[in-house]
């Protein structure tokens, strides 16, 4: 897909000028998509090495995820183009999906399954033997400390346990690239090391891990690479230090999407330690004389039922 047939005229992304990179994890080209008016991503191009710890950051609604959502296969984009491991994406999405692990949400798991069965389940849709996909997944579990939660049912885990069998699920099929969003959000910083020497060993074994995530220290101690997206455009990209360029990362970040405001202006959030700010003179009732009706407007009886009372027992 590369023609811009269901994009409004004159909002068309610049032209792809680069061709796709066969050899990268990842090759965007003028990816695009709109949700009615919004336009969620617009022309972005990237390249993600193979074998590299990529950092996705970016605001919120910045695009991030509706782009991971197509390069995926999970979202049809309007154009543009997505290439995993040099296979066009969308000319065989079931391909695309056998090579990539997505990390599902939360609420896109059969949590009243086991942790266990879970893991049993996702390695079977992957075409696995049970034997086999019971052998990873007891493997799975003792690495991501849920040996004791095995046979309990998702639903009743904790915030981060569910994150951790999320990502367990999406790594059972040992697949050549990893895709999270927010892998580590709620994680214990105990699981959370844990986590990241997996992905650490996984990475050095040539798998690709992609990583979304809004935790600027967080991406700068893990990640070999990043992407600053904004406005569903990439506005920097390439190792840290090239993106840093000198400057701590996250300050980078600010300069690279902007739009930092002085929340500490909010003229009424004081913190009770100084003292509100005088009313001007126009609004403050003159002095020595007692509050008007016109200065100080009475509250008049509501004009709909107070809850548990009818009209007509409110003004009794
Ligand atoms: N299904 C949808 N329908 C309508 N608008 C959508 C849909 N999905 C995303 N959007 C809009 O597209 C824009 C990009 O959203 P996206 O979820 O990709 O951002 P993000 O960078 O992942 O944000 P966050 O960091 O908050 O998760 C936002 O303005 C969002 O409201």
């Amino acid at each position: 897909m590369s023609t811009y047939q269901n994009v409004p005229t004159g909002t068309e992304p610049a032209t792809i000028a680069v061709a796709p990179n066969a050899a990268a994890a990842v090759s965007i080209r003028g990816l695009y998509k709109r949700f009615d008016a919004k336009v969620a991503v617009n022309g972005l191009s990237l390249d993600i090495p193979v074998g590299s710890f990529y950092g996705l950051v970016g605001p919120n609604g910045a695009g991030k995820t509706t782009t991971l959502n197509m390069a995926t296969g999970l979202l049809v984009p309007d154009a543009g183009s997505v290439m995993i491991l040099g296979h066009d994406v969308w000319s065989d999405v079931n391909l695309a999906k056998r090579t990539i692990g997505v990390m599902p949400q939360a609420n896109q798991i059969f949590d009243r399954l086991t942790g266990l069965q879970l893991l049993v389940y996702s390695g079977m849709l992957r075409g696995m033997k049970r034997a086999e996909a019971m052998g990873r997944a007891k493997d799975l579990l003792s690495a991501f400390d849920l040996m004791d939660a095995a046979d309990r049912m998702v639903s009743d885990y904790s915030a981060g346990m569910n994150k951790k069998i999320c990502l367990a699920s999406a790594m059972i099929h040992s697949p050549r690239l990893l895709v999270l969003d927010e892998p580590f959000e709620s994680v214990d910083p105990v699981s959370s090391a844990n986590l990241k020497d997996i992905l650490a060993e996984y990475v050095s074994t040539g798998g690709t891990v992609i990583v979304s995530s809004h935790v600027m220290a967080l991406v700068e101690k893990m990640c070999t690479h990043v992407a600053v997206i904004n406005a569903g455009q990439v506005r920097a990209d390439g190792t840290i230090a090239q993106v840093a360029n000198g400057e701590d990362l996250e300050d980078r970040f600010l300069d690279l999407v902007g739009g930092r405001h002085a929340a500490a202006q909010i003229s009424w959030l004081n913190g009770g330690g100084q003292e509100q700010e005088q009313a001007p003179e126009s609004q403050m009732p003159a002095a020595s004389s007692t509050p008007s009706a016109q200065a100080y407007p009475q509250p008049t009886a509501p004009d709909f039922p107070v809850s548990g009372q009818s009209p007509e027992s409110g003004a009794r």
